[in-house]
């Protein structure tokens, strides 16, 4: 497995080694030990998602503010285009963005810590994205800010305009959005 500090070092991105042979590939998604051992982070993980969405869904950016989650997304079918938003108040990267393009065929992860908002836009015609949780969804805390709020001026890949849920069509921009100390 390779890691690369992303521009928000606290943000990582992961690439398993994959095994080919006639059969087809293998790899490790997911290894405790060598997470722990290669970025440093002890996690804890609790829930693994699911979700399948069509091209041009954007979800996000969520996060919750009570019961904060760290989470580690990847694209087992299509292409997304991945985004980590800094809202710690404290941090010297409050209000930055990362995105990264996670892939069925890249295999890559992303490593989105506690204290970052989260979204992610479909690039190819469907894709299926399952990530594991630091902790338990709680939809009292569930909160979202907006994915094109213009003082984050995400760069998103958008060849059409995106089809949201109502809650994110309704997400607050960060500069009134409860945020982390
Ligand atoms: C996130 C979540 C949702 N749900 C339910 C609530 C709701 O009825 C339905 C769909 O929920 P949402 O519209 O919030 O799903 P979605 O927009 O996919 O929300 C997810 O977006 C990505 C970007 C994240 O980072 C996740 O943490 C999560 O917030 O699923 C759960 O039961 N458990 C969960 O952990």
């Amino acid at each position: 497995m390779s890691i690369v500090h992303t521009k928000i070092p606290e943000v990582i991105q992961l690439e398993p080694q994959v095994f080919r042979d006639d059969r087809g590939f293998f790899f490790e998604a997911y290894n405790h030990q060598k997470f722990a051992q290669e970025t440093g982070i002890v996690t804890n993980f609790v829930q693994d998602n699911h979700s399948y969405s069509k091209q041009n869904v954007l979800r996000g950016l969520h996060y919750q503010i009570q019961q904060p989650q760290g989470k580690l997304v990847r694209a087992i079918v299509g292409t997304i285009f991945d985004v980590a938003v800094d809202i710690r108040k404290s941090s010297p990267t409050f209000g930055k963005w990362v995105g990264h393009e996670l892939s069925a065929e890249n295999k890559r992860l992303l490593w989105i810590p506690p204290g970052f908002a989260h979204g992610f836009l479909v690039l190819s015609e469907i894709a299926e994205v399952l990530y594991k949780t630091t902790d338990y969804y709680a939809p009292q805390g569930d909160r979202t800010i907006l994915w094109n709020d213009p003082d984050l001026a995400i760069d998103w890949p958008l060849s059409a305009p995106p089809i949201l849920s109502t809650k994110d069509e309704a997400g607050k921009p960060l500069r009134t959005a409860e945020v982390f100390d």
